[in-house]
């Protein structure tokens, strides 16, 4: 497949994904070697890079095979079916929040056809490593009737993050991997040289080659806000300079236009006094947990524009949540560690996005020493996240944060 040309991928792109170019040289690089039939390749771009792309147009390249898509939740299988549905790309998933009979449906379903009409199948590591024998038996019997083009481990530094706990279905991956070592394997995250290699080693990948873009995040204003007072905390004055990013008075009326985004917050208390906080100061906004019986509903209409600021918890709002455009992202509590922050705040995808991190007293002993790190900071915080991410490239952004705005 190496002979493809520059008009082929641009047809792939327009044709597939009405996309009229790559979005950056180096998802060109990282999908130019896919397509050379590389058989260990590991990426690593910045959060809104386009990842996904990177596997995803192998489809459109190849009449038969299915692209076999470990990911690490539901949400984030949920959004990819969504939208590679919408595409007319076919798409499927065997997870476990499906009734028992509908998966058994879909595993028959699979057995039957001579060539599956499934061009991605999504599966969780637990599922692959744990599942019911039926679900097993299917994925070993796709991969040795050679049904299985290419495996591809989405958000994979979650390999090494989960190596010693819980989610150790992740680490057996490996044996997986050494057992089908001629498919070609593609892991994407946003990670150091140092986490590459871990992933490599516990994937058993010999010899990967590497394809690393910069993880900096331009387009987006980071700043932290230290709270003056004790007790008594003014929401609106906290999101002010991000929900004005869009505001604006529409014709004849004076309604304002508020810009969207995403507050997290620690309990399900906060979430309700902040989402109602705010609607007493007129910017419409809903709380978001998982206790909430009406969570599908708000996720939805927030997505479709409804109204502008979701207020969750991180737990409960997670990986492949999006909504496009998403203007502002604000942490009124401290994001587990930094790679957490990058992720969260990464949702945003606006050429002028902003990112704010509200630091009260009540955090004391319990922020981790990489969030302290990078709250104390004096220096510019694009710098200092490029350099958590081991980018070979470290420089100020110049005005991105308050720091550099500060220091001018
Ligand atoms: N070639 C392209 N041209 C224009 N837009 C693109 C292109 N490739 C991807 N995108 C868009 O970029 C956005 C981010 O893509 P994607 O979700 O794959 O990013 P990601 O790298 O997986 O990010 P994250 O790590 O934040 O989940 C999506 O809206 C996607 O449609």
């Amino acid at each position: 497949m190496s002979n493809i040309t520059e008009r082929d991928y641009k047809n792939a792109l327009k044709d597939g994904f009405d996309f009229d170019d790559f979005k950056s040289v180096d998802q060109k690089r990282a999908i130019e070697c896919i397509m050379t039939g590389e058989k260990n390749i590991l990426i690593s771009l910045a959060t809104q890079a386009g990842k996904s792309l990177c596997y995803q147009l192998i489809s459109s390249f190849q009449r038969d095979g299915i692209i076999l898509v470990i990911a690490p939740s539901i949400s984030l299988i949920t959004n990819q079916i969504a939208y590679l549905t919408e595409m007319r790309i076919p798409a499927t998933s065997i997870t476990s929040v499906a009734p028992l009979s509908n998966r058994e449906e879909k595993i028959k379903e699979f057995y039957d056809y001579k060539n599956v009409p499934y061009k991605f199948l999504f599966i969780t590591p637990e599922m692959l490593i744990r599942g019911s024998y039926k679900v097993r038996d299917l994925i070993e019997f796709l991969l040795e009737e050679n049904q299985i083009s290419h495996i591809a481990v989405d958000e994979a530094h979650m390999i090494v993050d989960y190596n010693n706990n819980f989610r150790d279905s992740f680490k057996e991956l490996g044996q997986v991997r050494k057992k089908y070592s001629e498919i070609p394997w593609i892991a994407l995250t946003t990670a150091s040289n140092v986490i590459l290699n871990k992933i490599a080693r516990i994937l058993c990948m010999i010899r990967p080659q590497i394809i690393r873009g910069p993880s900096t995040r331009k387009n987006i204003f980071y700043d932290v806000m230290q709270s003056r007072n004790e007790s008594f905390v003014d929401f609106k004055s906290i999101i002010k300079d991000m929900i004005e990013l869009n505001e604006e008075e529409e014709f004849f009326t004076t309604r304002k236009v508020y810009a969207s985004g995403i507050i997290y917050c620690k309990t399900n208390h906060n979430a309700d006094h902040i989402a109602h906080n705010l609607c007493e100061n007129g910017i419409t906004s809903e709380s978001f947990y998982g206790a909430k019986r009406d969570v599908n509903d708000i996720q939805k209409r927030w997505k479709e524009g409804q109204f502008p600021v979701l207020v969750a918890t991180e737990e409960s709002f997670g990986l492949g949540i999006k909504r496009n455009p998403l203007q502002f992202v604000l942490h009124m509590s401290m994001p587990k560690n930094l790679r957490a922050f990058y992720q969260q705040s990464g949702r945003i995808d606006v050429e002028n996005g902003y990112s704010r991190i509200y630091v009260n007293k009540f955090y004391n002993g319990d922020v981790s020493p990489e969030m302290l790190a990078f709250i104390n900071i004096k220096d510019c915080r694009h710098k200092h996240i490029a350099e958590y991410f081991g980018d070979e490239i470290l420089e100020n952004c110049g005005n991105k944060c308050d720091n550099c705005v500060k220091n001018q």
